[in-house]
């Protein structure tokens, strides 16, 4: 029997993808589309905003899509305009009695619990089977410190999905303590909707370690650009002012975390990948792609607007703590197994609340394909041994079926279970991928 992560779905043979093997030095441009981190908080901005507004360059992705239909089921008017990536955002009352789908989509929620707190009726939140085992308590905890009504099935304060948030209109705010080491989307999501609780949000985290702070910080930017009041002055402490969220026309920037498997390719196969629309400055952990993929033996350089990595087949290995940008882990881990030398990721326990626990999947699946791949109490270390085809099975994570991709890269045989999971953040992927070669 093949192991299984814990909340893996079963998938049948029939939906495995053959990973193609590269034939050759890569010299690919390849187009990302819009950051779902920055889509998804950018439309909760504009549903709540004071007047209509446009995103554009938006991600349609299965996340962007479950929170478009989330913010419409809540009474706000969102249109596509001429492309399929501009959406038109009307905010409108937002409507209690609804039930809203999260699929498995962590900033739906994480990000929306507080919308709803601002409905005039209860909200039933629920999702995917695997997101049912992803942690909510801490934000369903500080709405109810903050006299919102959560109720789960058994009635008492649930920890995960399906919950109920009972809205009455408004929210009074004030201060709240938050253990965010689980994830920072706990933060982001009561920090999204703060401007618009009568006296605002102190939030104050209280854990012991606190992940993807780029993550944080780009909620802290994406309300600052809209005219909220920040202060962030003291570490682990956020301060929203109460105020009017401005109405705007926004630009979204390509998906740096989905930009990193089609770099890293450039590691494995030998050539060049280029990306364009790559920000000379950004808030997405993705930034920090070029220089690992310097690390691990790729040059990297950045030239109107456009991110080349070049790469001659040579991949080392690398010590490095993850913690701020553990979105790319998959992607790292894919190389290390690839690499002439062993490799440490650390800072990185939270991941086993990712999609599927992550350091599980991604150390039973190297192994799978005869790599050496062992978990730590916060991360993985990776020993590169000769790899073998086989099946790697991705648990509903579009990251893991990403990773598989590029390990196929240099390894025949390799057969990435359910590709099409890519479509949480990517749609479209193995074309993409196909097209790179
Ligand atoms: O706020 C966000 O958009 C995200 C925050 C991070 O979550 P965690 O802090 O739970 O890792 C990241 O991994 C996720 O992909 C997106
Ligand atoms: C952790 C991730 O997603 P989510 O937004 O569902 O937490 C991810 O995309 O790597």
């Amino acid at each position: 029997m093949t192991p299984t992560a814990p909340g893996a779905p079963e998938t049948s043979t029939s939906e495995l993808w053959d990973a193609p093997v590269s034939s050759g030095p890569l010299a690919a441009r390849v187009e990302i589309p819009g950051s779902k981190s920055l889509t998804n908080r950018l439309l909760v901005l504009a549903a709540l905003a004071d007047g209509p507004g446009t995103l554009r360059g938006a991600l349609r992705s299965r996340d962007a899509d479950l929170m478009i239909g989330a913010l419409r089921t809540l009474g706000v008017g969102i249109e596509q305009g001429d492309a399929p990536s501009t959406l038109h955002v009307t905010p409108g009352r937002l409507k209690g009695d609804v039930d809203i789908f999260t699929g498995l989509a962590g900033t739906v929620m994480r990000f929306l619990p507080p919308v709803a707190a601002l409905a005039d009726g209860p909200v039933r939140f629920d999702g995917d089977p695997q997101a049912r085992v992803r942690p909510m308590r801490p934000v369903l905890r500080a709405l109810h410190a903050l006299g919102v009504g959560v109720t789960g099935p058994e009635g008492d304060l649930p920890t995960t999905l399906p919950f109920t948030i009972a809205g009455r209109g408004g929210l009074r705010g004030g201060a709240v303590d938050v253990d965010a080491s689980a994830s920072s989307q706990f933060v982001s999501g009561l920090l999204l909707a703060a401007a618009r609780f009568e006296q605002g949000l102190a939030l104050r985290h209280v854990g012991t370690t606190l992940p993807s702070l780029p993550h944080i910080e780009m909620t802290v930017a994406t309300l600052r650009d809209a005219g909220v009041t920040v202060d962030d002055s003291r570490d682990g402490i956020w301060v929203v002012s109460p105020g009017p969220i401005a109405a705007r026309d926004v630009r979204v920037e390509p998906d740096l975390s989905n930009a990193a498997p089609f770099l890293a390719a450039a590691l494995v196969a030998g050539g060049r990948v280029s990306v364009p629309g790559w920000p000379t400055s950004t808030t997405q952990p993705g930034a920090l792609v070029p220089g690992l993929l310097e690390r691990m033996g790729g040059s990297a350089s950045l030239s109107d607007g456009v991110l080349t990595v070049t790469g001659d087949s040579t991949v080392h290995g690398i010590d490095v703590d993850l913690k701020a940008a553990g979105e790319l882990t998959p992607t790292i881990a894919a190389l290390a197994a690839l690499a002439d030398s062993p490799s440490r990721l650390r800072g990185i326990a939270h991941l086993r609340g990712h999609e599927t626990d992550r350091l599980a999947a991604l150390a039973t699946e190297i192994t799978r394909l005869g790599g050496q791949a062992e978990e730590t109490r916060d991360g993985l270390v990776i020993t590169p041994r000769p790899l073998h085809g086989g099946v790697f099975r991705t648990y509903a994570d579009h990251r893991m079926a990403t990773s598989g991709a590029l390990i196929g890269l240099r390894v025949a045989g390799v057969q990435v279970e359910d590709v099409e999971t890519t479509a949480k953040t990517l749609p479209g992927f193995a074309g993409l991928w196909q097209a790179m070669l």
